[in-house]
């Protein structure tokens, strides 16, 4: 399109190139859009021209999941620079203020590639977990607190109530306001596009996992954490009309199990639609030591976790997305040689509860399986992540082998190919 000033311009966005809500489903294009997604946390990482930059495997990774029929990608955006032992380096906010343009405009170079194949994203724009530096990065710099590494303390407890305290820091949250108008309203340096216009981010992520404490979580940071979630959702939609929000919530694992809190949280009409993440082994539903004797226990959960959040969402009226969950390899082992019999047996129960509900017209809306390491390989005796290492789908505050799909891992690949053509013939 030639503009007014003779410029060569991208012709705006049709309206319905954008995702939306219609019901309890998305749509896009004129027809119901289903989420078959991969977390694929480090995209904008590989995006960077140098540095950690690797836009070749980049180009690699996306082509195999576009073939394998995944067409989302659920993406950290932003990262905060920390002295926590198991984090990511380097970050995309240094300190208050200062920020790593090569490294966001790794972000623009991912966002360029996903849109050549035709793919959406969600960018998650904070992290309750220190693997991103997250919150409690905000409250080293806002409070003076000790960034407490929950790996080195083993204290997940006082970690969890103590960055709940990021709500509720004005500071904090007007640095975490900058930052996320800095994003939204980012235009891509590769593309030109504005982001506010690029119809290929599917929704703006509150944070990774935001939760209102601890699991003993009292009346007061619950209304803390509801409003916080209502007034940050709003504070993204008034800068962008375009785009969806999400909380990034995990369900009632997230909302120390009350349901009431889940739905008071997601009834804001800033809040378009859910989501919920299933994760058996960490929440000790099954035991990767002992899998004939714990998976009955573990896939009974599942199961009603799966179905009791389809519900919450029939409640809401809002479509539900399943954005996580994952569990490890047979052995238990990370190495990349060990089988996959277990996983695959789980992704396949996982998978057959979303289409199954989908294709009934229930407002689940899809998965994001938990995570892409495609090419990605461990580099360490110890499995643990070290600057310069490869990075693959879990984060550094985790094994590098214990939730991430592999591109060698076929018969995962297979699975997730089948129900993502499942997925795709509903037609709606
Ligand atoms: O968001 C998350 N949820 C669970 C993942 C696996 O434990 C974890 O790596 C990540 O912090």
């Amino acid at each position: 399109m030639i503009g007014a000033c003779g410029m060569v311009e991208a012709a705006p966005a049709a309206n319905n190139d954008f995702v939306t809500v219609k019901n309890t489903h998305f749509a896009r294009k004129g027809h119901a859009y289903y989420i078959v997604g991969a977390n694929f946390w480090y995209g904008g990482y590989l995006g960077a021209a140098s540095g950690v930059g690797e836009r070749a495997r980049l180009l690699k990774e996306l082509d195999n999941m576009k073939a394998l029929g995944i067409n989302n990608l659920r993406v950290l955006a932003v990262s905060e620079k920390t002295e926590m032992k198991s984090a990511v380096r380097p970050a995309t906010t240094n300190a208050p203020g200062q920020y790593d343009e090569e490294l966001l405009a790794g972000l623009d170079f991912l966002m360029a590639e996903v849109a050549k194949r035709d793919m959406t994203v969600v960018l998650y724009l904070n992290n309750f977990w220190q693997w991103s530096g997250g919150m409690t990065q905000y409250l080293n710099w806002f409070e003076g607190t000790p960034a407490l590494d929950p790996n080195v303390t083993k204290d997940y407890e006082t970690y969890m109530q103590k960055t709940a305290g990021f709500y509720r820091n004005a500071a904090a949250q007007a640095e975490y306001r900058n930052v996320i108008a800095k994003i939204v309203k980012r235009v891509n340096t590769i593309t030109g596009k504005p982001y506010i216009e690029d119809t290929h981010i599917l929704s703006w992520q509150l944070a990774n996992e935001p939760r209102p404490g601890n699991s003993k979580s009292t009346p007061e940071e619950k209304a803390v954490y509801v409003k916080w979630v209502d007034e940050t959702a709003g504070y993204i939609h008034s800068l962008d009309k375009n785009h969806l929000v999400s909380s990034g919530s995990e369900g009632l694992a997230g909302s120390a199990q009350d349901a009431q809190l889940y739905l008071d949280a997601h009834r804001t009409k800033n809040i378009d639609y859910l989501t919920y993440h299933l994760w058996p082994k960490n929440w000790s539903w099954f035991d990767s030591n002992n899998p004939s004797g714990t998976w009955d226990n573990a896939i009974t959960k599942s199961r009603d976790y799966l179905n009791s959040h389809i519900e919450l969402a029939k409640k809401l009226g809002k479509p539900i997305v399943l954005e996580e969950f994952g569990l490890d390899r047979d052995g238990p082992s990370f190495s990349i040689k060990a089988t996959t019999k277990i996983r695959d047996r789980f992704y396949r129960e996982v998978f057959d509860i979303v289409y199954t509900r989908a294709a009934k017209g229930d407002p689940i809306a899809g998965f994001n399986f938990w995570a892409w390491g495609g090419a990605g390989r461990a580099a360490n005796a110890d499995y643990w992540w070290k600057p310069g290492n490869d990075f693959v789908g879990d984060p550094p505050q985790e094994e590098q082998g214990l939730y991430s799909v592999f591109d060698s891992d076929v018969s995962s690949l297979l699975l997730i190919k089948e129900y993502a053509d499942k997925l795709h013939a509903i037609k709606r």
